[in-house]
């Protein structure tokens, strides 16, 4: 299968990456973030999330940071909702697009959202029917698509299933989760064969945490299996709060770098991404998860990275 020569970057980091900081931090830093990040040109930035403030505090200020930022004409800002009350509120602060979340396990998806997947698609069907009425674009997220934190193996068929229904409720796109990183390229080549016989390729997105090191891999590799949305996080921040150990997306400076060097057009400008970056990392008082950005911060050569150049 050809590689795609235009990819779309989902960016994931003001709410995948910041969910999980401990330390509460203020609106206008993430409001900035955002707003850096809408000037590099992503097409997609995921803002925040209408979740309950008791399961994750760190995105209580949803409502604020959402009426907050500046928005291009072009970019679609979606927020993760998990029910009714969620979606009320995400309308309330003026949301055009939300993602919904679902598991390929169990387990996962009690701890996550507190039922079963069973129960979870049942509220996503409501979810969903009443954003559409209301005109909002719905995008759909599998987790735990190459493995569980809390049962291990997951089944692709089960995965597809998850996927599939997820399509036929009316999501635009499916994102699927390695959501603790433990994904290999094979194994990642293989779960998207095996989702794409329920799911257009085309409709599906990748969304790979990097805690084993793998992310740009399998990404490399479902690039060759026709995959042309990828989610990424900014100076790889990130985790779950309900995924223990697992570390942030892919930093989307290391995927866009990579992608410069395939010649895959998206659009996202690396400098002003770096600049986002180096803004968010300042903030936390830490080195940014990006190693092109630390590569970069460190050296005083501008290498090309396009193909042909
Ligand atoms: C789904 C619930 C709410 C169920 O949680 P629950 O406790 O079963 O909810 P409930 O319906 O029984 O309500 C309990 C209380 O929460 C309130 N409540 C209920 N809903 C909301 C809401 N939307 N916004 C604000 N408040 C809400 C509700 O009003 C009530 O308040 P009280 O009466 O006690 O004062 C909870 O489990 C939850 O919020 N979970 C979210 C967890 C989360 O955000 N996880 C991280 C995102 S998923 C992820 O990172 C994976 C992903 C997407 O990136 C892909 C990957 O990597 O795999």
């Amino acid at each position: 299968m050809p590689m795609p020569t235009r990819v779309k970057m989902v960016e994931v980091g003001p709410r995948d990456g910041l969910q999980n900081e401990k330390a509460i931090i203020p609106a206008e830093v993430k409001i900035a973030l955002i707003d850096k990040l809408s000037e590099a040109g992503l097409p997609a930035i995921e803002v925040t999330s209408f979740v309950s403030p008791t399961w994750v505090p760190q995105m209580a200020d949803n409502a604020q940071v959402m009426t907050g930022i500046a928005r291009r004409e072009g970019v679609a800002y979606p927020v993760l909702v998990p029910n009714r009350k969620g979606l009320e509120a995400a309308i309330a602060a003026g949301a055009a697009e939300i993602a919904i979340f679902a598991a390929a396990s169990e387990s996962f998806s009690r701890k996550n959202i507190n039922c079963s997947i069973a129960e979870s698609l049942e509220r996503f069907a409501e979810v969903i029917t009443v954003a559409r009425v209301q005109g909002l674009r719905v995008r759909g997220y599998v987790s735990c698509v190459l493995g569980c934190p809390y049962e291990g193996e997951v089944s692709f068929d089960v995965v597809a299933g998850v996927a599939g229904q997820l399509l036929q409720l009316g999501c635009y796109e499916i994102s699927l989760g390695d959501t603790i990183g433990v994904g290999t390229p094979g194994r990642a080549q293989t779960m998207v064969d095996v989702v794409s016989r329920l799911v257009p390729r085309e409709k599906l997105a990748v969304h790979f945490h990097d805690t084993y090191g793998q992310a740009l891999a399998n990404i490399l590799a479902v690039l060759e299996r026709g995959i042309a949305t990828v989610d990424s996080s900014v100076a790889g921040l990130g985790g779950c709060p309900y995924a223990a150990g697992a570390s942030g997306n892919v930093a989307s400076e290391d995927l866009l770098y990579m992608l410069n060097g395939l010649g895959i057009e998206t659009g996202v400008d690396l400098e002003h991404l770096m600049a986002a970056g180096n803004y968010i990392s300042g903030h936390l008082g830490r080195p940014s998860g990006s190693r092109v950005a630390r590569a970069m911060g460190c050296s005083p050569h501008q290498i090309t990275t396009t193909a042909n150049a």
